[in-house]
Order: C-alpha cells, then sequence, then structure tokens
C-alpha cells in the first residue's frame, strides 16, 4: 500500500473469553483513523467453546488443535464474507497459547486458508515477529489506541483498559506525533479480567459469566484472598508484560472455601486491583480511563475501579467509540499498517528490542 491511500480494512477478534467472532471495519491508512464502518459478531457455539477449551495450552501438533484451528477459520469466514468492498483483512486468530518467557505464542487459525476462501489479502500471525526480536509479543492493540486518542481529539495523557478474559492498559501522551516515538505509550497485561471471574461462574452456577455483576452485587470482598492475590510477583513486575488467559486459574482456589455471592465479589476485586496496581506504572496520571472489553457492562467492576482511582473511569461509549469491537477495529488498522511496512510494536508496548512490523500478508495487496 502506498503513502496515504485510505484501505477500508476488515478486522477479525476471537477473545481470550472464547465467546465468538468480532468483526469490524476501520477506513485508515494505518496512521490516521478516517472512519469506523459496519460490524459483526458470530457467537461460537457451546459445542465449538468446548473444542476451543479443549486445546487452550496446546501448541501446533498437538492433541485437538488441528481441529480448533479449522473452526476458527470457518467461523471466520462465515462472519467476514457479509462484508462488502473490503481491500485487507486482519486476522489475529484464536490464542490458544502464550508464553512470553519461552518466547512462544499460539494462535489457531491460517491467514493463508482464509485468504483463500475470501479471495481477499488476509494479514496475519501479528504476534511472532515482535516474540523472535525479544518482545512479549502482547499486548498489540496500543498502537492503535494511540490513532484513538488522536481521532477523539485527546490532548493530555489518557489510558485504554481492555476487559477482556484478560485485561490490558495502554497509557498514552497524545502529544508526541506517532505511536512508535519516545515517551508516546506504555502498555502491558494488567492482570486476569474476566476469565477466572467466568470460569467461576460455570464452575458454581453453569453461566457463562456474572451477567451485569448481579451475583458479586450479592457478596462481599474477603480481604484476606484479595492480599494473597497481590503477593503474586507479576503484579511487582515493570512493564511490559503479558498473560496467558490461564496464568491466574489458581485464582480459583483462593476463593474455594467463599459461598458462591462472596467468590464472585472477590474475584470481580481481585480484577479491578490488578488494575488499580498496574496504573503505578504509568508515566504520569492519565486524565481519564476510557475502558473497553466485556468487563465495562459489569456495574461492580466498573464501580470498585471507579472508588479505587483518582480519575474518571469511563466506558469508551463516552468518547464515541464502540467497546465491543475495539479488538477488531485494532486488527484492521494493524493490517493496514503491516501493508505499508509501518511499526505495530515498539519497547515500550510488548518490551521489543526496537519497533517492529508484525504480521504475515497471505493473497495479493492492491497498489
Ligand atoms: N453484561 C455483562 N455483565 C457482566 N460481564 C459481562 C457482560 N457482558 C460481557 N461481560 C464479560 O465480558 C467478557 C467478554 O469480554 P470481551 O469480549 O471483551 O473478551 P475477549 O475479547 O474474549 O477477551 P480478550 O480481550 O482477553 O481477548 C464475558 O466473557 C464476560 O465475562
Ligand atoms: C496473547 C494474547 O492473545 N493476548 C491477548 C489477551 O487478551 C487481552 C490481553 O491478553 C492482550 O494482551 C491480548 O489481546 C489484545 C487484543 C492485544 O494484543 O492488545
Amino acid at each position: 500500500m502506498l503513502k496515504g491511500q485510505v484501505a477500508r480494512a476488515l478486522g477479525a477478534m476471537s477473545g481470550t473469553s472464547l465467546d465468538g467472532v468480532d468483526a469490524a471495519v476501520v477506513e485508515t491508512d494505518g496512521v490516521t483513523i478516517s472512519g469506523f464502518g459496519e460490524t459483526a459478531y458470530r457467537a461460537y457455539s457451546a459445542q465449538e467453546q468446548a473444542v476451543l477449551r479443549a486445546a487452550l495450552g496446546r501448541w501446533s501438533g498437538e492433541k485437538g488443535v488441528e481441529q480448533a484451528a479449522r473452526l476458527v477459520e470457518d467461523a471466520h469466514a462465515q462472519v467476514l464474507s457479509g462484508f462488502d468492498g473490503i481491500g485487507l483483512v486482519g486476522f489475529h486468530g484464536q490464542t490458544l497459547a502464550h508464553d512470553p518467557a519461552g518466547g512462544r505464542t499460539h494462535q489457531a487459525g491460517n491467514g493463508a486458508r482464509l485468504a483463500e476462501t475470501l479471495g481477499c489479502p488476509v494479514v496475519w500471525d501479528f504476534r511472532s515477529a515482535d516474540m523472535r526480536l525479544g518482545g512479549q509479543g502482547a499486548p498489540l492493540a496500543p498502537f492503535f489506541h494511540f490513532a484513538c486518542a488522536k481521532w477523539i481529539g485527546a490532548e493530555a495523557p489518557l489510558a485504554f483498559l481492555n476487559l477482556g478474559g484478560v485485561g490490558n492498559l495502554t497509557w498514552i501522551d497524545p502529544a508526541r506525533p506517532a505511536p512508535e516515538a519516545d515517551g508516546a505509550l506504555l502498555a502491558f497485561d494488567t492482570g486476569p479480567a474476566n476469565a477466572p471471574l467466568n470460569d467461576l461462574m460455570m464452575e458454581r452456577r453453569g453461566l457463562p459469566f456474572d451477567a451485569g455483576g448481579a451475583l458479586a452485587a450479592q457478596g462481599k470482598v474477603v480481604d484476606g484472598a484479595l492480599e494473597l492475590f497481590l503477593d503474586e510477583g507479576y503484579f511487582l513486575k515493570i512493564p511490559p508484560k503479558s498473560l496467558d488467559r490461564d496464568d491466574f486459574s489458581l485464582m480459583l482456589d483462593l476463593v474455594r472455601e467463599l459461598d458462591d455471592a462472596d467468590a464472585a465479589a472477590t474475584m470481580t476485586a481481585m480484577a479491578a486491583a490488578a488494575v488499580m496496581q498496574g496504573m503505578q506504572f504509568c508515566p504520569s496520571p492519565p486524565e481519564r480511563l476510557l475502558v473497553t472489553g466485556g468487563g465495562r457492562h459489569n456495574p461492580v467492576m466498573m464501580e470498585m475501579l471507579a472508588a479505587g482511582l483518582d480519575c474518571p473511569v469511563l466506558p469508551v461509549e463516552d468518547v464515541g467509540l464502540d467497546g465491543d469491537m475495539l479488538e477488531a477495529q485494532a486488527f484492521a488498522y494493524l493490517a493496514v499498517r503491516v501493508a505499508r511496512g509501518l511499526p505495530t510494536s515498539g519497547p515500550a508496548t510488548t518490551g521489543v528490542r526496537a519497533t517492529v512490523g508484525g504480521g504475515e500478508i497471505s493473497g495479493m495487496v492492491r497498489r
């Protein structure tokens, strides 16, 4: 792609909570966001979720992984084929395993197959190049968050918080000229967000999540468990740093003795406490915390954050963004950056040695 050429890019994200595929169009030259387009969502059925869940923690070639990859490709082909006039697709795939210390990460789904099915160029495997250069391979949304900060006209430092299965925070100084500029960004995974709470709800109530925080609202937070949780070495580590979905699955043990409501309240508080701990790493206090991802629908989690932080805590809808689609939009934006040879991560976002453009391109990109 040429400098200044605006593409209609389609991004797709299949997140760690395993609920389904989000897809969204972004019009961009890979630097500036010109506009946001249509969106779509395709839920995974209970059977599909079981196939994905069974493959969690596994690497290519291991049992169940091939089946999971085909399922991910088919689900994406279904939802992405419903869009018209797309120049480029950004396909994240489904993270099954992530081991930054071991320098490896695994996103199921082959972009070359998807490119053939869709008849459209697909950018994929966004994380490997970063890891090869010593980076965490995650989070990758921060360069897009920088563009969003410009798009909303932010002038003072602010932060984006994604509350997905895992939580991740991006601090931004929008006065800097570009995301790769010194001092423009600091990003990292804060800790577990919804994934352990979802697992608790499934184990105790047979439900996928604590809708509206209704169960947590009936319980009380047990101090001892919260303190034990915050003793984990991860929270003291200087960012950048990233997590796998199940790195904190032992959280369930910390609330094992509690009744359902207290356990849900305590787990919700753990997700919020991890964010508050992480906020201390921001280079300067952000003027506001803009929250994206499913956790912003949980009023108990949102109130805990608002009570513990000095800045306003607002859903991204307050600035005109779509918190259910921000990650899908991020991979549309990053796909254009890859096609233009622009970097997608840097030392302040993944700890990579130098800025790097991740992503493999399958299929021809039109000039
Ligand atoms: N109405 C709601 N009330 C409470 N929690 C909710 C609600 N809606 C969504 N969630 C939570 O948000 C989760 C989905 O969030 P999201 O789609 O942002 O995660 P993801 O993209 O799969 O994860 P990640 O960002 O880690 O890849 C659900 O699994 C649930 O825990
Ligand atoms: C390895 C991986 O898939 N990480 C995800 C996960 O989900 C949230 C958090 O952990 C973040 O680091 C990342 O996703 C977003 C899209 C990112 O790369 O910015």
